[in-house]
């Protein structure tokens, strides 16, 4: 472990209110508890937020409904001015953001780098949707009629958005939410409410963003949670976090008594396969940046790697070799890769997976000892199918190894998961290398590259139990609004009685 860093009390918190954002105002919740943020290195206080009652979820709820239809109404480059400035606003506070991730998230000062500039991407292309959203007009076979079909925003969207990359979680369904025509009201994680969504509501009111439009509502999914769910305003719910929480918000949508449409980002168990012909090299730099970025908390993280039985032996020394040179530590220090796990509850799920990993057989090739919430970079080789490092998502910076027997069987050990997010193939055969892929059931494979990638521009998504939608580009555009058919027909119709 790199030395102690004294982690710093980032200076940006100064303006920063820990408060709610409701109908363009900050004010504290009405709820009778308080939440207090902290540095998940040293549990260091951030900020300490008055949480959100029901009734103060009805009130974003309210006052988003009532400033929808003019915002909608905005000309396109109205809209897109202010998405635009959100950017503009995150871009100039972009060191500071980076400084308040690695404190309240633990990311690395690597990872908090890449998730400022993709949600500052994010938030660019939503600002292309307001004019690429588009109607058709259809023939009919009813005389004197015309089929119209409008493309128009679903109305207001409930987020709710994960600790692990937080900025970057609420903004890609917040800001093609917004750029669409909806009106939006963001819970963030409680692990990570200023990161997750305040800093959010900073920049959209520097943007602009009429009163209403955006809300931010901090309380624990456990006690404001269904309500913001089941709520009757909200005709859209853009969930992204476990896969139970997820399915329970999905039944609660469309079994509640205000159905309402979701997209559901969940879990994953992500392959990642280096069949004999892989660059050996490129394979073991993939793999340790795809399982150890952000200490392995990301859903798209490298969860399994399969090995073809000829390279395998190489690769187990070559992979370890290669991780054993990783810095762990305190986030804020530049030189660590892996920074504290976010809190308790995640840490003793990640020790339990190390403890059953042992118990189970699997062959301990490196470990090292966790000193506080800073869990060492853990590789198993010889894992099975049978073991829970194989089956369950682990979340954290522990892998276990696999060798397949021949390349078919490479393949259905891939495919032997619940889940269906993320995976990737190396091969110096590229187009073996796609039609392996294609066997994969998955929403995203990536040949001779990280499990780990997001293009605010390219579809993203799972199958499976890692959920139900798309995000990203077209595929958002086509997730936040709705179709109306408008029939128009002439006058002088004939009705036979
Ligand atoms: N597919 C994807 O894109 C992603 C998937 N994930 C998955 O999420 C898990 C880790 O993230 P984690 O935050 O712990 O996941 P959780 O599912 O525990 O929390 C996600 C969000 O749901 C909220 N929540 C909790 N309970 C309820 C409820 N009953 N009703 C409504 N909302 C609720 C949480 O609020 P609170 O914090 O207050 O509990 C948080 O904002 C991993 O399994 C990971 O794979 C994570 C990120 C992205
Ligand atoms: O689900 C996740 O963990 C996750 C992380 C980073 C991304 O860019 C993303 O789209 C999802």
């Amino acid at each position: 472990m790199t030395k102690q860093a004294v982690s710093n009390r980032p200076a940006f918190l100064d303006q920063l209110p820990a408060q709610l954002f409701i109908a363009g105002a900050w004010r504290e919740g009405n709820s009778g508890s308080t939440l207090v943020t902290r540095n998940p290195f040293d549990d260091s206080v951030l900020a300490e937020i008055r949480q959100a009652s029901a009734a103060d979820v009805d009130e974003a709820y309210e006052t988003a409904r009532a400033a929808q239809r003019e915002w909608a109404a905005l000309i396109p480059a109205k809209r897109a001015a202010v998405l635009n400035k959100a950017a503009d606003y995150l871009q100039a506070n972009y060191d500071d953001l980076v400084a308040l991730l690695v404190a309240e998230s633990g990311s690395s000062v690597l990872k908090a780098n890449v998730e400022v500039s993709g949600t500052i991407a994010a938030t660019r292309e939503a600002a292309t949707f307001p004019t690429r959203v588009h109607g058709k007009i259809l023939p009919s076979n009813s005389a004197g009629k015309e089929n119209r079909v409008y493309r128009e925003p679903v109305g207001v969207v409930g987020v709710i958005s994960p600790w692990n990359f937080p900025m970057l979680l609420s903004q890609r369904s917040v800001a093609p939410a917004l750029a669409l025509g909806n009106a939006v009201v963001l819970k963030p994680a409680s692990d990570t409410p200023l990161v997750g969504a305040l800093v959010l509501a900073k920049a959209f009111e520097a943007a602009g963003i009429p009163g209403g439009v955006f809300s931010v509502v901090i309380g624990s999914g456990s006690e404001i949670g269904d309500h913001f769910v089941g709520h009757p305003v909200p005709s859209f719910i853009s969930f992204t976090g476990s896969t139970p929480v997820g399915q329970n918000v999905g039944k609660l949508a469309v079994s509640g008594k205000h159905m309402k449409r979701v997209a559901l980002e969940l879990g994953g168990n992500a392959p990642f396969v280096v069949l004999a012909d892989a660059n050996m090299e490129q394979a073991v730099r993939a793999a340790a940046m795809g399982k150890f970025l952000h200490q392995g908390q990301i859903c798209m993280a490298i969860n399994r790697i399969i090995v073809e039985a000829p390279v395998y032996d190489q690769f187990v020394e070559q992979f370890a070799a290669h991780v054993a040179t990783i810095k762990y530590g305190d986030a804020a220090n530049p030189e660590n890769i892996v920074g504290p796990i976010i809190n308790d509850s995640q840490l003793a799920s990640v020790q339990g997976k190390i403890e059953q990993a042992r118990s189970e057989g699997a062959r301990e090739v490196l470990a090292g000892e966790v000193v506080g919430r800073v869990i060492p970079p853990h590789v198993f080789a010889d894992v099975t199918s049978e073991m829970e490092l194989f089956r369950e998502e682990i979340f954290g910076p522990v892998v276990g190894i696999v060798r397949a027997d021949s390349e078919e069987h490479a393949l259905e050990l891939a495919n032997d998961t619940e889940f269906g997010l993320s995976s990737a193939v190396f091969t110096t055969d590229i187009e073996k290398g796609v039609r392996f892929a294609r066997g994969i059931k998955a929403g995203m494979t990536h040949i001779n590259d990280i499990t780990v990638n997001d293009e605010p521009h390219v579809m993203f998504g799972g199958e499976k139990n890692s959920g139900l939608g798309r995000f990203n580009g077209e595929w958002a555009i086509e997730e936040f609004t709705t179709d109306h058919w408008i029939g128009v027909q002439s006058t002088d119709k004939q009705y036979p009685f």
